[in-house]
């Protein structure tokens, strides 16, 4: 395995914000940290990046240990939700910054900051201020300083959370190929889902410094283990009792004009039009549901009767 995380811990005053937490990455791959605010999510990236100091645990990378060196040291390369770039300097002055402490002639390094900054979209844009760069310009100017060095591991924190709806489907793309191409393990924090469920191979669900689950985006969806991963993870219509948790994904309800067998009627409360689907709010005897349905498939008028076909899923 190119990374193992064990046992990390990490405590500030009485409370341990990173609790026990292990897993692995395959050389190559996207881990994705997802979690509420609070979860811990940035502290393991610090952790692992050497900008904080655990109280224990173990991280291998490529069979070495790596916690007892600097962060300088670490084959690892941070972009953070700040980005931390030099905003007096240019645009390949902030790109080739890690190549000061490698051994490399200025010339090479601006003619490796070239090709970088041509990756990742930014051709031209040398000799800009990075205070004359809009956000996204910026994220990717951060991204490109730290491929420039060619980690064995990219840790990103928020990569996305500066960007508009169009722009943050684009970066999401560019990540993916940018670290296909130069095949380094990836590991992001975010607490969306939609940037998990689209880039990762792996997602690390965190509640309040734990693990709550570790699984493939589509895995967590389907099999979410336990009420946490399940309330956190989409939406869900929630059966409980004392004996079980049971639910249904709103996609899986299924509406119809007319009873058949096994169906429960209802009646639409709300709609509500969200482009490419329409979400209703239906009331049945038994409970209030949410479903949802294509916008280009029959639309049902909120009042109107409807009759519902659907299976509850027992929660593992
Ligand atoms: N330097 C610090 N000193 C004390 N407490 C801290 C410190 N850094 C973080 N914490 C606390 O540790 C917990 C985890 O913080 P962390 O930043 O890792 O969460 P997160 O999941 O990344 O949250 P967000 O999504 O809001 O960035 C929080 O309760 C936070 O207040």
């Amino acid at each position: 395995m190119f990374l193992t995380v064990s046992g990390l811990t990490k405590i500030y005053g009485d409370k341990k914000v990173v609790d026990n937490v292990s897993f692995e990455a395959e050389k190559g791959s996207i881990t994705c940290i997802l979690g509420p605010s609070g979860s811990g999510k940035t502290t393991i990236l610090r952790c692992l990046g050497g900008f904080e100091n655990p109280e224990s645990g173990n991280v291998i990378i490529d069979n070495r240990e790596i916690l007892s060196l600097s962060p300088e040291e670490r084959p690892i390369s941070t972009v953070f939700q700040s980005y931390g770039l030099f905003p007096h300097k240019s645009v390949i002055e902030n790109t080739i910054y890690g190549l000061k402490f490698k051994k490399v002639t200025r010339k090479e390094a601006i003619k490796e900051g070239q090709e970088i900054l041509e990756i990742v979209g930014l051709k031209g844009y040398d000799n800009r201020r990075i205070n004359q760069l809009s956000g996204g310009e910026q994220q990717r100017v951060a991204l490109a300083r730290s491929l420039v060095v060619k980690p064995n591991l990219l840790l990103l924190d928020e990569p996305f959370s500066n960007l508009d709806a169009k722009l943050k489907l684009v970066m999401r793309e560019e990540i993916q190929k940018i670290q296909k191409t130069f095949n380094i393990t990836t590991i992001f924090v975010t607490h969306d889902q939609e940037d998990a469920f689209s880039v990762a191979d792996q997602i690390i669900l965190m509640n309040k410094g734990r693990i709550e689950q570790i699984s493939s985006p589509m895995d967590i969806y389907n099999y979410p283990k336990g009420e946490f991963p399940l309330q956190f993870i989409g939406r869900s219509n929630i059966k409980s009792t004392n004996e079980k948790v049971e639910f249904v994904r709103p996609e899986e309800i299924k509406l119809h004009d007319n009873p058949k067998e096994n169906t429960m009627e209802g009646i639409i409360e709300k709609r509500v039009f969200k482009g490419a689907i329409v979400e209703y709010h239906i009331s049945t005897k038994d409970a209030n549901l949410i479903a949802i349905e294509l916008s280009k498939d029959k639309v049902y008028n909120e009042g109107s009767i409807v009759y519902l076909e659907f299976e509850y899923k027992v929660i593992m």
